[in-house]
């Protein structure tokens, strides 16, 4: 096995923020796959990325991410949330690398209180949430090096995420009316990108399934109205609740995660979301 880490779904968000870290920490032996070139559905493609590499580290970065698409593409999503994931735990387990894979707060149902922990009832309300736990739930059968972090609200510089919206939206209406009973914690996914990178240069073997975000709680509505302030934009926010903005996928309305064991078995510090929002609007 050589030191090379494979990056499927290269491209996307997260992926891009891996380059950024990457590169910023002066990382060699990367690999950054996109979808093109290796789609996670093509298991001939994989066999033969695999054998050329011969990787140490899988990242899968790939996902259908489009919550309230997948209500109607519940084949397409669970396709690449599930099987795609299989694909990569399968040839994991046959070539012996650690598979670092990322899920969701969306796997729960969000109707309690108080902060989720790993051990915690998953029972997810939307197509997405379902195929991602489907994901989460087939990796352990194929291999036993895995990491799968659970992750929530993630945005950055890169893609397309809330708080990209909400600067666009921002800019061109007076208004924005945001969803203020909806609760969890913003990641910047900068610093996401530097715990999975973290994990691989200390070779931690402290394998198993993780809840990280950044630190805090907030609503989407509270998050908005961070944006915009930070942003200096005068755009008034009003708060409104989850019936009066109808989409087509349910949300969990308190999906905060409990981060005591990422910060206790994998020794790394996390910021509140503040101070990442106000690191990740700078560079914006
Ligand atoms: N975004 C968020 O708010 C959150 C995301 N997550 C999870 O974090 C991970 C990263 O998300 P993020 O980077 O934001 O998502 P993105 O949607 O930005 O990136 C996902 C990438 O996967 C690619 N992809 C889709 N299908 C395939 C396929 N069959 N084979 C290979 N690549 C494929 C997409 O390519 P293309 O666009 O060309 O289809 C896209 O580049 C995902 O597992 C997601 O479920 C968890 C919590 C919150
Ligand atoms: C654009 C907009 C959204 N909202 C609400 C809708 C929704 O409840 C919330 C966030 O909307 P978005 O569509 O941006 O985000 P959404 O796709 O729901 O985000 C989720 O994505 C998946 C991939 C995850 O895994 C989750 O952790 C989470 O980040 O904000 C408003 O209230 N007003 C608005 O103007």
């Amino acid at each position: 096995m050589g030191s090379t880490t494979l990056v499927f779904g290269g491209a996307g968000q997260l992926g891009q923020c891996l380059q950024h870290v990457a590169k910023e920490r002066n990382l060699s032996g990367l690999v950054f796959l996109p979808e093109a070139q290796a789609n996670i559905l093509n298991t001939e493609t994989l066999q033969a990325v695999f054998a050329e590499y011969r990787p140490a580290y899988v990242i899968n970065c790939a996902a259908y991410t489009a919550v309230d698409k997948a209500e109607d593409e519940v084949d397409l999503a669970r396709k690449v949330n599930c099987d795609g994931a299989e694909n990569l735990a399968r040839l994991c387990g046959e070539f012996g690398p650690t598979l670092l894979h990322i899920s969701t707060d969306f796997v729960f149902a969000g109707t309690g209180n108080q902060p989720l922990q790993e051990t915690d009832e998953t029972a997810p309300i939307s197509v997405y949430g379902l195929t991602k736990l489907e994901g989460e739930q087939v990796i352990p059968g194929h291999t036993e090096r895995y990491f799968i972090l659970r992750t929530s609200w993630l945005y950055s510089e890169y893609a397309n995420n809330f708080v990209k919206t909400m600067l666009r939206f921002g800019k061109e209406r007076d208004e924005m009316r945001v969803i203020w009973d909806q609760l969890g914690t913003p990641t910047y996914a900068i610093d996401l990108a530097g715990v999975l990178l973290h994990i691989i240069e200390t070779g931690s073997t402290a394998y198993g399934l993780y809840h990280y975000s950044n630190e805090g709680v907030t609503s989407w509505y509270d998050f908005a109205v961070a944006i915009f302030e930070l942003g200096g934009l005068p755009t008034r926010t009003v708060p409104i609740r989850t019936a009066e903005y109808p989409t087509k996928a349910t949300r969990p309305a308190f999906s905060v995660m409990d981060k005591t064991k990422v910060k206790t078995t994998l020794g790394v510090t996390i910021p509140h979301w503040r101070e990442s929002l106000v690191v990740c609007m700078g560079r914006l």
